[in-house]
């Protein structure tokens, strides 16, 4: 028995008022046809804010950046292949703890399993990572989806059997929805209390916010914070910290070898060295994060949720810990070394690149960084911001896909349109990957927001990889990088995209600092050819 499609379709809008959904992204279709005018009528209401999207792929992780901003936002999207486009964003949402909600359509259940039109088994479709509410009528659709109280952080499914007739007779106003009042995460209780003698570094990767930072600064420790960890401010944020750590102990005076502890929290993914010291046999790992956070590849001693200084070991003045200064002193050493190394080169760079745009970044702005090089390049380039300056670093790094990039970064800046400024710096892959999502309809909200596109013509990142050894140059092109000669001012141009190119510093500056307003791209042209003998000379560079 299926209920009747429309009142089926407001029932559910209603349920999502009612959780706190205020965004909701249509992918157009005819058997989701009833959630489309359900949400119309929502948003004529003021009570929804509407966003369409040809391509489903786009439509999720538009989704996904306004959830990921603080908004609450649903996808819907017709029956069939529809569905399974919106499958990266979700699983991106998983792996991120993002409460992003599906809506898929589907036939109604006496077809389910037949060869009708646009039918296949949409229940699980997104895998046992995501499981599904089928719904047929309305009594089957879920209570108050847990939003409403405690917060959401993983994607739910639900599938609407959606029978004939699709389309209303009437218009229709929701009941207004009360406030759903945020249900702030509660403040850990006190953990455990730690010795700050004991060397130790922190570690803050994606999304561990400020914790780690608190923490380091308490102790005297050095903090290695990625740049969308939310710990990248402070002055214990050390900013080549994964220089440090590769060059090992072969430079003078290196406390890398005497680390005897780390404190980690968020989901560190970026590079090699960190992985290799959180996997050091001599190295303790203590996770400040709830156990159940993230699954962790290298072996954790203990779950050290809101720990403390032990205050009867405390240092009087944390800031003066003869610990941090050798990390400090050893982290301006090699920045100076990897400027002056960046200064000699006669062309833009990628790191130049990434560190005009971390200077653009003011205070209260949101920056959106791609995957592969360019996060690595700012991570290199960023110095910590200071604290307490509402800037927001944000990237997908729950998969790294390159994937809907775009359409996060602009989800992410419709949604925080309280930033002062909104930024995206992605690669030409990535940026290429998305295109369709800077196709927006005459009447789609459309962000302020720069995207910045490094564009070297490939993949460089896998240059620096084992591929990207000479022995395999003859292949590397065509197998790795990929070159595409895409001319980005056209592809721009024929989705009126505002757009300006750079091809030196200066130039790119400016461009920073004179934003068009609205969404605009500006594509830095930078070379790849060095870019492997670049970044071993790079990873070469020691304080002294
Ligand atoms: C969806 C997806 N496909 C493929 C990959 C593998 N991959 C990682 S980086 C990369 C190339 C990225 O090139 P670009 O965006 O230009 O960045 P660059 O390294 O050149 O700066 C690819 C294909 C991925 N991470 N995600
Ligand atoms: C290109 C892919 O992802 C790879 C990107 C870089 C990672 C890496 O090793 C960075 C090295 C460093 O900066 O220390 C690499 C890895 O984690 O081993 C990723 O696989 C890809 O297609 O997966
Ligand atoms: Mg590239």
């Amino acid at each position: 028995m299926t209920a009747d499609a429309t009142a089926l379709a407001r029932a559910t809008i209603e349920l999502l008022l009612r959780s706190g959904v205020r965004e909701l992204v249509l992918a157009p279709g005819s058997r989701n046809a009833p959630l489309a005018f359900a949400a119309a009528d929502a948003a004529e209401a003021g009570v929804l804010r509407l966003h369409t999207r040809i391509d489903e792929r786009s439509a999720a992780f538009l989704a996904l950046g306004l959830t990921r901003a603080g908004a609450r936002a649903a996808v819907t999207c017709t029956s069939g292949t529809a569905v399974a486009n919106l499958h990266p964003a979700v699983l991106e949402a998983v792996h991120a703890g993002v409460g992003l909600v599906v809506l898929s359509a589907d036939r109604p259940t006496r077809l389910a399993g037949t060869s009708a039109n646009q039918t296949t088994e949409q229940p699980g479709i997104f895998g046992p990572l995501v499981p599904t509410r089928d719904v047929a009528v309305i009594g089957d659709l879920p209570d108050l989806l847990p939003w409403a109280r405690v917060g959401l952080d993983a994607p739910v499914h639900l599938n609407l059997r959606f029978d004939d007739p699709l389309t209303p007779t009437d218009r229709w106003t929701p009941a207004p929805p009360a406030a759903v009042a945020d249900q702030l995460a509660p403040a850990p209780a006190e953990g455990p209390l730690l010795d700050p003698s004991v060397p130790t570094v922190v570690v803050a990767g994606d999304d561990a916010g400020p914790p780690p930072r608190r923490l380091a600064e308490a102790a005297g420790w050095p903090l290695f914070a990625e740049p969308s960890s939310g710990s990248r401010t402070g002055r214990n944020a050390l900013r080549c910290y994964r220089l440090l750590l590769g060059a090992g102990e072969e430079w003078a005076d290196s406390p890398v070898g005497e680390i005897r502890r780390v404190v980690v929290a968020g989901h560190p993914t970026l590079s090699r060295p960190v992985q290799r010291l959180l996997a050091r046999p001599d190295v303790e790992v203590l996770d400040l994060d709830d156990a159940g956070r993230f699954a962790r590849p290298f072996a954790v001693s203990a779950h050290v949720r809101g720990a403390r200084v032990d205050p009867d070991a405390a240092l009087p003045d944390p800031d003066a810990s003869p610990w941090l200064a050798r990390w400090r002193e050893a982290d301006r050493a090699v920045a100076r070394r990897l400027d002056a190394l960046l200064a000699a080169e006669p062309a833009l760079t990628p790191w130049e690149v990434a560190g005009a745009v971390a200077r653009a970044v003011e205070p209260g702005a949101l920056l959106v960084v791609g995957p592969s090089s360019p996060i690595r390049d700012l991570d290199l380039m960023l110095h910590g911001y200071e604290v307490g300056a509402r800037r927001k670093v944000m990237a997908n790094r729950g998969l790294a896909g390159i994937d809907g990039v775009l359409s996060t970064a602009i989800g992410a800046a419709l949604a925080r349109s309280h930033s002062t400024r909104a930024i995206a710096l992605v690669g030409d892959v990535t940026f290429l990957h998305d295109a369709g999502g800077l196709v927006l309809g005459p009447d789609e909200p459309r962000p302020d927001l720069t995207i910045v596109v490094a564009n070297d013509d490939g993949g460089s990142i896998f240059a620096t990889l084992e591929q990207g050894d000479p022995r395999y140059g003859d292949r590397f092109e065509r197998l790795f990088a990929t070159p595409h000669g895409v001319d980005l001012a056209s592809l721009c141009a024929a989705t009126r995209t505002p757009y300006a190119r750079a091809e030196s510093l200066p130039e790119l500056e400016q461009l920073l600092a004179s934003p068009n307003g609205g969404l605009e791209v500006v594509e830095a042209r930078i070379g790849r050819a060095d870019r492997r003998e670049l970044d071993a000379r790079i990873r070469a560079l020691t304080p002294g």
